[in-house]
């Protein structure tokens, strides 16, 4: 007997889920959702394509996590606490292992942060996974992109590049030690969303976004939304152990335009810093919200030019 979506469906992802806030989940025309009132609803959605966003041919479980982890960055972003998503997949066959591992790897990592499946959409065509993910932020305390202003610092949540080098490690076009290896692996397919950042932050930053695109370009949004410029001082960006083997140029260029690293970059204003130190967590300062638009980099005080400011599609 042959399978057909409804199974697809009912085997592999409408697990009985107790979740709290749904008050109607997979099954029907459209899932209902409790938000409380002083909370307001954070959505967005990522579609992950193969061999464009991760390579056809990995193993499913991680594909998986990858989708859920790099949607999920956007919540973390705007200091949103995850709680729902829903998820449209588009496969090429009814391919039951692929499924299988698939399905573990979503729901393991919907367990890992608190947020439950509540609907979807699945279609037959080319392999492609979209990720909508839904969370709650107390009313007009989410951080935006607008906001960042003359005398600001300019942070990063941790290290930049992994994307990159991860990339070109997945690809077999970088050899590394084992242990450097392991750690890009992980960065790729399991990039954690900044969550920890993204909540405490409210209140202190006053302007972020995660790094998916690259630095530059990413950077590059917050100050064309608030009206300002951006100042970067290459010698302060951190690296992995794994990126500092890179030879300068690469290092710049994947740190700078590379993308994939969902680290938060974020301005705080000097009032706020002694708050930002106060937190259990160690951001990095990287430049100065100046006077102007674009972002400009320097290193130890001399311009360093940008030949390319991150990931286009149609670039
Ligand atoms: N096809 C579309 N229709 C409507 N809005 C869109 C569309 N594509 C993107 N947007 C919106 O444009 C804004 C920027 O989208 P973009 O995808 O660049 O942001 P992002 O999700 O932070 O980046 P990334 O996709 O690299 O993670 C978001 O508000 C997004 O919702
Ligand atoms: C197999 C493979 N090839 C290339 C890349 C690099 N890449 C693709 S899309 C993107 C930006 C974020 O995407 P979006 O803007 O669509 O959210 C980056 C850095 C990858 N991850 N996997
Ligand atoms: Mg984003």
């Amino acid at each position: 007997m042959s399978l057909g979506e409804f199974d697809l469906i009912r085997d592999y992802f409408a697990r009985a889920q107790d979740a709290p806030g749904v008050a109607l989940g997979i099954g029907d025309d459209c899932a209902l959702l409790e938000i409380p009132p002083s909370e307001q609803l954070a959505v967005s959605v990522d579609t992950l394509v193969a061999d464009v966003h991760f390579p056809a041919d990995a193993e499913p479980y991680l594909v998986a996590e990858r989708a859920l982890c790099v949607s999920l960055s956007d919540l973390a972003a705007m200091g949103a606490q995850p709680r729902w998503i829903t998820l449209c997949l588009t496969l090429p066959a009814f391919d039951e292992a692929w499924l299988a591992g698939f399905s573990a790897g979503l729901f393991s990592r919907t367990k890992a942060y608190g947020c439950s499946l509540v609907g979807g959409d699945t279609t037959r065509g080319p392999l492609a996974i979209s990720v909508q993910v839904m969370g709650t932020v107390p009313v007009g305390q989410a951080l935006r992109r607008k906001g960042a202003q003359v005398g600001d610092g300019i942070y990063v949540s941790g290290p930049l590049g992994d994307g990159a080098a991860a990339l070109a490690l997945v690809r077999g076009e970088l050899e590394t030690t084992p242990s450097e290896s392991a750690y890009l692996r992980e960065r790729y397919f399991q990039p954690e969303p900044c969550f920890g950042w993204g909540h405490a932050l409210r209140g202190i930053a006053n302007a972020a976004i995660d790094v998916s695109d690259g630095l530059v370009q990413d950077l590059g949004h917050i100050c064309s939304s608030s009206g300002v410029a951006g100042l970067v001082y290459l010698e302060r960006l951190p690296f992995s152990a794994a990126v500092n083997r890179l030879d300068t140029t690469a290092r710049y260029q994947a740190a700078l335009a590379g993308g994939d690293d969902y680290q938060l970059c974020f301005t705080v204003p000097a009032a706020r810093q002694s708050a930002l130190e106060e937190l259990e967590l160690t951001a990095f300062r990287i430049g100065d919200v100046v006077a102007g638009s674009g972002v400009r980099c320097q290193l130890n005080g001399a311009d360093y030019p940008i030949s390319k400011t991150g990931y286009q599609h149609f670039g």
